[in-house]
């Protein structure tokens, strides 16, 4: 007669919706419920009573799970069967579990899980073992799905050309591609699983912009670091693109255009960003030269090649701006008419390249007089022109004194090799209210005239007596 407990046994095993097999400590199948029989399609009346019952599962004769446990073999021996996939479990001491693919069960095969358990008797003894058996195929294809997804996924941003990184809600990397790699020389296997992004493009630690659109932090705290030179994206909803200069990237530094985009899960929340960037340098380094050339091609449009001062043109350029400031703030202005005395005789004992450089040691002259607001011209053949803004009569007349004294007292080496001294007069004009530029440069001319008059080699103040 049954024991009442193997009765209850039998009956917790035969309604267990879950597939279960019990066997004894000869390996003989006790019990092999109905879940178990539609699980493996073999009924019970052909596995109870026998030790085959790894006909259910393969296809020639090997221990199940709970055999070995039965067996109380140790986790190597376990390991030869299961090769890894098995573990320790938490139901007791020596249980077991262990999840694997059954190729010949339901449409192209199954992945059970499994857990074995010794059954022991009142002395502690093994008088058995119950195996469970699950089907967990459903789940097993959803997560290879997810993992394939994940690793498509892994690959489009791998594959990209485009420098990319990928940043989860923690603020941790989980995508940093090789072209990332290249660009920054920070390694993916450096940096995903971590937040040191930021250690590629700052000295100190700071959010990127791909952090800040996670964070959703608004426009005011992404200018707070990005200082207006950032905008929203116009291709997508919810990103931002800037543009600066990264000193530590690369040698000598790089200028990065980046957009930062958010990622969202199936109910729209934020759960990520991912951030590409382009090198720009060549760009930036194009439109540098470009302006560089303009601004040189500017200056040359201005500038006398004999003496490096304005020429003519910069002063008609110039001129009516100052006037222009004399009456609307009644603030002085003063110009000096420079011309060098009887430079046609030094032409003529020196030859042309004497007076070249005599014509040079005069500008040479006129800046080491001028202070930063004055600005001298070359207004054509051995004349000059200084515009001295801020300057009453008597302090452009000082000016003036002390420059032709500076002149005079300078020597210019000729080709010839002798010294040549020469001396200038000089016409100062202060501005009026009604003056016109012509008006005021040509009082300004006629003091310079009424000097060559005088004697030469003096100064002569417009409108005056002197
Ligand atoms: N070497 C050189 N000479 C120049 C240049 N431009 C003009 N000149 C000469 O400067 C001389 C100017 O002579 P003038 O205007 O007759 O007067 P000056 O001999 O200086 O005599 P005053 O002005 O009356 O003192 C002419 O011989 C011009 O040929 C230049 O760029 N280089």
């Amino acid at each position: 007669m049954q024991q009442s407990s193997d009765i209850a046994l039998t009956q917790l095993v035969e309604g267990n919706p879950v597939a279960t097999i019990v066997i004894d400590a000869n390996h003989r199948v006790t019990h092999w419920n109905r879940a178990c029989a539609a699980l493996t399609g073999v009924p019970a009346a052909e596995m109870i009573g026998r030790s085959e019952q790894w006909r259910a599962f393969y296809d020639s004769a090997r221990p199940l799970l709970a055999d070995l446990v039965v067996d109380g073999v140790a986790e190597a021996a376990i390991d030869h069967y299961y090769h890894g996939k098995f573990s320790r479990s938490a139901l007791g001491e020596d249980s077991y579990e262990a999840e694997d693919f059954f190729p010949a069960f339901g449409d192209g095969g199954r992945w059970l899980f499994f857990t074995a358990a010794a059954l022991r008797n009142a002395k502690g003894e093994v008088v058995g073992a119950i195996e469970t058996l699950q089907d967990v195929t459903e789940r097993w294809r959803a997560e290879s799905a997810l993992r394939n997804k994940e690793v498509y996924l892994a690959q489009i941003v791998d594959g990209s050309p485009v420098p990319t990184m990928v940043i989860g809600a923690q603020h941790r990397v989980t995508h940093w591609n090789r072209a990332c790699e290249a660009l920054t020389g920070m390694l993916a296997k450096d940096v995903i699983g971590t937040d040191d992004h930021w250690k590629s493009f700052y000295g100190t630690k700071r959010p990127l912009l791909a952090d800040l659109i996670i964070d959703q932090t608004g426009e005011k705290s992404i200018d707070r670091l990005y200082h207006g030179r950032f905008r929203a994206s116009s291709l997508i909803p919810g990103a931002y693109e800037a543009e600066d200069f990264f000193p530590h990237v690369g040698e000598g530094g790089r200028w990065l255009f980046f957009t930062a985009a958010p990622l969202r899960n199936a109910e729209g929340e934020v759960i990520g960003a991912i951030e590409t960037l382009q090198d720009v340098s060549g760009r930036r380094r194009a439109e540098e030269a470009l302006r560089d050339s303009e601004e040189r091609y500017r200056l040359l449009s201005q500038t006398d090649s004999l003496t490096g001062l304005y020429n003519s043109r910069h002063l008609q350029e110039q001129l009516p701006a100052e006037i222009g400031r004399v009456r609307r703030y009644a603030r002085p202005l003063a110009l000096l008419v420079l011309d060098c005395d009887r430079f046609k005789s030094v032409n003529d004992r020196y030859g042309h390249l004497g007076g070249d450089r005599v014509l040079q040691n005069l500008a040479h002259s006129i800046t080491q007089c001028l202070r930063s607001s004055d600005v001298a011209f070359r207004y054509g053949g051995e004349e000059f022109v200084v515009m001295l803004p801020e300057t009453d009569a008597p302090s452009a007349l000082a000016i003036a004194e002390r420059l032709r004294l500076l002149f005079g007292s300078l020597k210019t080496v000729a080709p010839s090799g002798e010294a040549v001294q020469c001396t200038v007069s000089i016409g100062v004009a202060v501005c009026r209210p009604e003056d016109e530029e012509w008006s005021l440069i040509r009082r300004a001319d006629e003091a310079c005239y009424r000097a060559k008059q005088g004697g030469r080699n003096r100064v002569v103040l417009a409108d005056s007596g002197s």
